[in-house]
């Protein structure tokens, strides 16, 4: 048996209060400094290990513990103030399970049903609160440990948008308005920039930042910052007439002049509530501030009376936190990497860490001089974030976690990959390039991974290892494509010998192996002893299925800078043949549908250089299909004058070939939709584009709507077309 205090096994002890200083000194951070050290999703693992522990052992909740308290007592250069009523922070839920624990005990405690509930968005702001007395702006003040905060009243006059003076009928003597002060997202990056070009220390997030700004000793500061205020609650009433429900507490205060968000919805039940949850968390990014979660609150204010508080949050309402989307680890790193065009970027190289579901280890930094506006050195501790699919972005460093030891990251001023001098393309560009085009190998390995794709030659077995094995072999092999010219003509003596290292697709950067430590070398097409694997025989087939493409998709493959799939499609409807493409004036080219003069002129220059020519001379030589059949005969144009755009996936078509079947009727293809958009047709899994023909009314096929269009015409279509609103 292990030793206990009181009943408490030391264990539980000990953790108890290693957490509680690890709360506190959080919240210390966070709070008074403006400059945590730690992400939200570490603190709140923390707060509820720290609860958990002390329902298990209750002798554990003494008040001092920091479960019980709100936020952190005011520090720092301020007058203090006492808040008329005091300020509470809030209990968190984070799934559906707590949604309905909180509901039932709230039915329990109220002795019924203390529904509706107003379900609203959780600002990732700071908490403040406004005084006014005769309706006049009287103070402002932070929430401190909620019963003293920080009057910073100066600076609150300085907010756009909190009026000085209530206006309406009605207005209380005395009322305290609580709310969230924030700065805008788009605002946060802009500001962060001013701030690390000023030599000083970003903040973390926009929620720091809006701290930090309101907690300025010169207002005057604060006033040239973009600082905003949502207000959603009251204190103190005095002298007119009580709302009774908080939705009327909204209106109100919408009379009054002040900031009331727009984005909240009175719910009569579990279900009303759950759908605002799962709404918001499509939608998280909508507004115009950063929210990290919702806050559901019951509506009547004689329900939320009767309800109560608990030692730190009302019983009332509840906050419903979603799955954090910033995290911080270690920058081990800052590597560059040399894409298709010869584009040259800085990555991030860092610890791995799990964010919004997946493991990240690297995030583009895009350029040297995103670099320096981030103000992130190698070595720091940086906020990470990944919001739903949106690539991950490093925000900011932590610098209070600087110990000296970082470094700056300096730009290489040669490629990485081959050792030309890095140049950029034309004066003004924010990338730097590698000029080699014809022999950088990282280039090539791009293009040849590009060339193989689904839109290009599509060949499965050209993958991104294959791309890699073709053109960089290890050190004392020679590549066996030293531009695409060859690669028709590879056989299976050249394949075999092959050794190379994996690389990040991404990044195009080598992948370590954990074990070693080094870079990870395969041998792709051949297992050990020598015999030809799978993926060569199946590369080497492909090859020959690949001759037979048309002549667009070998278009596409030739990486032709502002050729992708459409404009190829376009160029080999007209002209039909390379020969015809290559032999073409800037004028011809220009005169093709869908082609302006500067993209004609760029298939010109391209046709110019001598070993893009080898490039096309050779894949033709060895057998590289690249005419197409003569013109069909023109079937009626019975879609003539018409767009379409098709979205999401259809059983009997591919994206292609519905296009196809609409160009051959003499309709057109556009890639977005548009009141002019005559149709949209949608497959399975459609995404926005369908919302958008929603929301623009445009009428909308399913596939057997699209065969009734194409067999019958837009008249017949239109039968069996939704159209939405209608
Ligand atoms: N990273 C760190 O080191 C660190 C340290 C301390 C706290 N924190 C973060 O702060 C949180 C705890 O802070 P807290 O006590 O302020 O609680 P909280 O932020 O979880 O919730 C309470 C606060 O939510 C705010 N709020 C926003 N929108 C609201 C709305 N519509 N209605 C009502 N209130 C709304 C109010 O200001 C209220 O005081 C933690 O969960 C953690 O994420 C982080
Ligand atoms: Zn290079």
């Amino acid at each position: 048996m292990s030793a206990e205090v009181e009943g408490v096994p030391v264990d539980a002890l000990k953790r108890h209060a290693e957490l509680s200083e690890l709360v506190e000194d959080a919240r210390w951070r966070y709070y008074v400094l403006d400059q945590p050290t730690v992400s939200d999703a570490q603190f709140d693992g923390w707060f509820n290990e720290l609860l958990q522990l002390e329902q298990a052992h209750p002798t554990l909740q003494t008040p001092d513990s920091p479960t019980q308290k709100v936020g952190a007592p005011a520090a720092g250069d301020f007058a203090k103030v006492q808040h008329l009523q005091k300020m509470e922070s809030l209990d968190n839920a984070f799934n559906d399970a707590d949604i309905a624990a909180w509901q039932t005990r709230a039915e329990r405690l109220a002795e019924g049903d203390p529904g509706p509930y107003l379900c609203e968005l959780k600002i990732d702001g700071l908490a403040i609160a406004l005084v006014y007395r005769d309706g006049k702006l009287d103070r402002g003040a932070t929430r401190g440990d909620g019963r003293t905060g920080d009057d910073v009243t100066p600076n609150v006059r300085t907010i756009k948008g909190i009026p000085h003076r209530l206006e309406g009928d009605d207005v209380p003597s005395l009322v305290e308005v609580r709310g969230e002060v924030y700065i805008p997202v788009e605002e946060f990056g802009k500001l962060n920039e001013q701030l690390v070009a000023q030599g000083k220390a970003p903040f973390a997030n926009p929620r720091n930042a809006a701290a930090g700004t309101l907690r300025q000793k010169d207002p005057r500061i604060t006033a040239q910052r973009p600082l905003r205020m949502l207000v959603h609650g009251v204190g103190v009433w005095e002298g007119a007439a009580e709302p009774q429900t908080q939705s009327q507490v909204y209106d109100r205060l919408r009379e009054f002049g002040l900031p009331v968000s727009d984005l909240y919805r009175v719910v009569p039940d579990l279900t009303g509530i759950n759908d605002f949850i799962e709404h918001y968390r499509a939608h998280r990014h909508d507004p115009a501030y950063e929210i990290d979660g919702v806050v559901v609150k019951v509506d009547k204010i004689r329900t939320q009376r009767e309800l109560g508080s608990t030692s730190r949050a009302p019983r009332w309402a509840i906050a419903y936190k979603y799955p954090p989307e910033e995290v911080n680890t270690k920058l081990l790193d800052i590597e560059v990497g040399v894409g298709r065009t010869g584009r040259v970027t800085p990555y991030a190289v860092m610890e791995p860490v799990l964010v919004a579901g997946s493991t990240v280890e690297r995030a583009t930094l895009h350029n040297a001089a995103i670099v320096v506006k981030k103000g992130v050195l190698i070595g720091d501790t940086v906020v990470l974030r990944k919001a739903g699919d949106v690539i991950p972005e490093i925000v900011a460093p932590v610098t209070a976690l600087r110990d000296g030891s970082e470094r700056e990251f300096v730009m290489p001023t040669h490629c990485p990959e081959c050792g030309t001098e890095l140049a950029y393309e034309k004066e003004g560009d924010a990338d730097l390039r590698c000029p080699n085009a014809r022999s950088c190998p990282a280039q090539i390995r791009e293009r040849l991974y590009f060339a193989a794709g689904r839109r290009a030659l599509d060949i499965e077995g050209l993958g991104y290892v294959a791309a890699t094995a073709l053109t960089q072999p290890v050190e004392g092999q020679e590549p066996v494509l030293r531009t695409e010219a060859d690669l028709f003509d590879l056989t299976l003596e050249q394949l075999i010998p092959i050794r190379s290292v994996v690389r990040d697709q991404e990044t195009g950067l080598p992948k370590i192996d954990p074990k070693t430590g080094e870079p990870k070398v395969v041998s792709f097409f051949s297992n050990v002893s020598g015999v030809p694997s799978q993926n060569a025989l199946k590369l080497l087939a492909e090859l020959e299925e690949a001759k037979k493409v048309p002549l667009w998709r070998v278009l596409v493959a030739l990486s032709i800078r502002h050729v992708g799939p459409p404009t190829a499609q376009e160029l080999a409807g007209a002209l039909r043949s390379i020969d015809a493409v290559m032999n073409a004036s800037e004028e011809e080219l220009a005169a093709v549908e869908g082609i302006g003069p500067r993209v004609a002129a760029t298939i010109r220059e391209w046709f110019e250089v001598d070993w893009h020519r080898e490039i096309v001379e050779r894949w033709k030589a060895a057998g590289v299909r690249m005419e197409d059949e003569p013109a069909p005969e023109k079937g009626p144009q019975i879609l003539e004058g018409l767009t379409f755009v098709v979205t999401g996936t259809l059983e009997g078509f591919t994206r292609d070939s519905a296009a196809e079947a609409i160009t051959s009727r003499g309709g057109k293809v556009a890639g977005s939709v548009s009141k002019k958009t005559a149709f949209v047709v949608v497959g399975e899994n459609a995404g926005s584009k369908y919302d958008k023909a929603v929301s623009l009314g445009v009428p909308i096929l399913n596939e057997a709507g699209f065969r009734v269009l194409l067999d019958q015409g837009p008249e017949a279509a239109a039968e069996v077309a939704v159209k939405p609103e209608e």
